[in-house]
């Protein structure tokens, strides 16, 4: 099969979709690799280094786009991408289209057959695509948050942990899953006072267990919610409903009560984020300020530790990879329900539930395509 990397264009995004040892599995089982030049030069990963593993070396994503009978990305393809895609050729990316009605509606117009990284499951009731990004972007959550603590950046002046005589920093995460226990696990390790919030009995049982006095868990309510988001300092927003739009958990009247210089990190913002005041920023300019709380919501967080992301997703997405170019994207669809879950659009129609109901689409399921 010919399998096409394009250099990621979204703004600062450095993650390539697949490393050189990736390229190398997938030479050794016959197939050819098509690595746009330069994908990799700012994570260390040469043009050499790709041609030493097998790889070809192309100009332009046109060239890849136009050659390649499967795209492997990183990030969801952007407007002068979106032209590129071609009728039958297998796309898989992150997608998060139930936030996206311009990509959905364009992905199924180009005929092109969609894999999305972040709905891929797991036979232990994971997503196991996701979760290497989740990880990355929970770490990175408290480090944004610290850094818009600071007051140059708006924040309230706060040290995480606080010093002697002077208390921690109160840190709640909404959602505990893997976003929420990476991000608690570093506020833990900074010694700052941490609240973790959810519906889920058993995760929050799981916290519990794990962390003990170190952590508070909290079942989730609209009355817990406003109790805990308006006496904290920083707020990391980490709740999804796989594949659909993220619940708006905190609304602007609770954000307009909590204390000025407090900081969110909505690091849903990729599924539309979970505070009502949230909206998607940059790497670039990642800040904004609403009511004096600073609000930090890049949909692409991992992008700014694309090396260690890069070999992460690289190390989860491989096997997929492998199977779509052995087998052909119909078989190994066909043959892997976890992979299939991952089918968000199918030649112009959309196969994902959660992103139908979200974007009032219509759904047919994936199984009935691929009969
Ligand atoms: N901005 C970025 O760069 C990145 C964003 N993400 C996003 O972070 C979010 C979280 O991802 P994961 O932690 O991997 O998901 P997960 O599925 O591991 O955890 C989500 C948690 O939210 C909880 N939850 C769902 N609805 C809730 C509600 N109404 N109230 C309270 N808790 C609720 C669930 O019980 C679960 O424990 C996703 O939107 C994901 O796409 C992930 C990586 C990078
Ligand atoms: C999951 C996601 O949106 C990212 O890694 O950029
Ligand atoms: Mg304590």
């Amino acid at each position: 099969m010919r399998i096409g990397v394009p250099k990621e264009i979204k703004i600062h995004e450095s993650r390539v979709g697949l490393t050189p040892a990736a390229v190398r599995e997938l030479v050794a089982h016959g197939h050819h690799v098509m690595v746009q030049k330069n994908a990799g030069i700012q994570i260390d990963l040469s043009d050499d280094k790709y041609r030493s593993a097998g790889a070809e070396i192309v100009e332009t994503p046109q060239e890849i786009y136009a050659n390649a009978d499967l795209i492997v990305k990183v990030k969801e393809p952007q407007a002068s991408e979106l032209p590129l895609l071609r009728q039958g050729q297998v796309l898989f990316t992150y997608l998060h289209l139930a936030p996206d009605p311009v990509q959905t509606k364009a992905l199924m117009n180009s005929g092109c057959i969609a894999i999305a990284y972040e709905t891929v499951t797991d036979s232990f009731g994971g997503l196991p695509l996701l979760a290497p990004m989740s990880e990355v972007a929970g770490r990175m959550a408290i480090q944004a948050g610290a850094h818009a603590l600071e007051l140059d950046q708006g924040g309230r002046g706060m040290l995480l942990g606080g010093v002697s005589g002077v208390p921690a920093a109160r840190v709640v995460v909404i959602g505990g899953g893997v976003v929420g226990t990476n991000a608690a696990r570093i506020a833990m390790g900074v010694e700052a006072h941490v609240t973790v919030l959810d519906k889920s009995i058993h995760r929050l049982q799981q916290l519990d267990f794990q962390y003990g006095s170190k952590i508070n868990t909290v079942f989730s309510t609209v009355d817990a919610l406003e109790e805990h988001v308006s006496t904290a300092d920083l707020v990391i927003g980490a709740v999804l409903v796989p594949g659909g739009a993220a619940p708006k958990l905190v609304s602007r009247e609770m954000v307009s009560r909590m204390n000025r210089g407090a900081v969110l990190v909505d690091v849903a913002i990729d599924q539309g984020g979970c505070f009502e005041t949230s909206k998607p920023t940059t790497l670039a300019n990642p800040i904004f300020t609403v009511d004096g709380v600073v609000h930090y919501c890049v949909s692409n967080m991992p992008g700014a530790v694309a090396r260690t992301s890069t070999f992460a997703l690289n190390n989860a997405t491989l096997p997929f990879v492998l199977a779509l170019a052995n087998k052909g994207y119909r078989k190994a669809l066909t043959d892997d329900v976890h992979l299939r879950n991952g089918l968000n659009v199918y030649q112009g129609r959309l196969t994902y539930e959660a992103v139908a109901r979200d974007l009032g689409l219509s759904y047919t399921p994936a199984v009935d395509v691929l009969a």
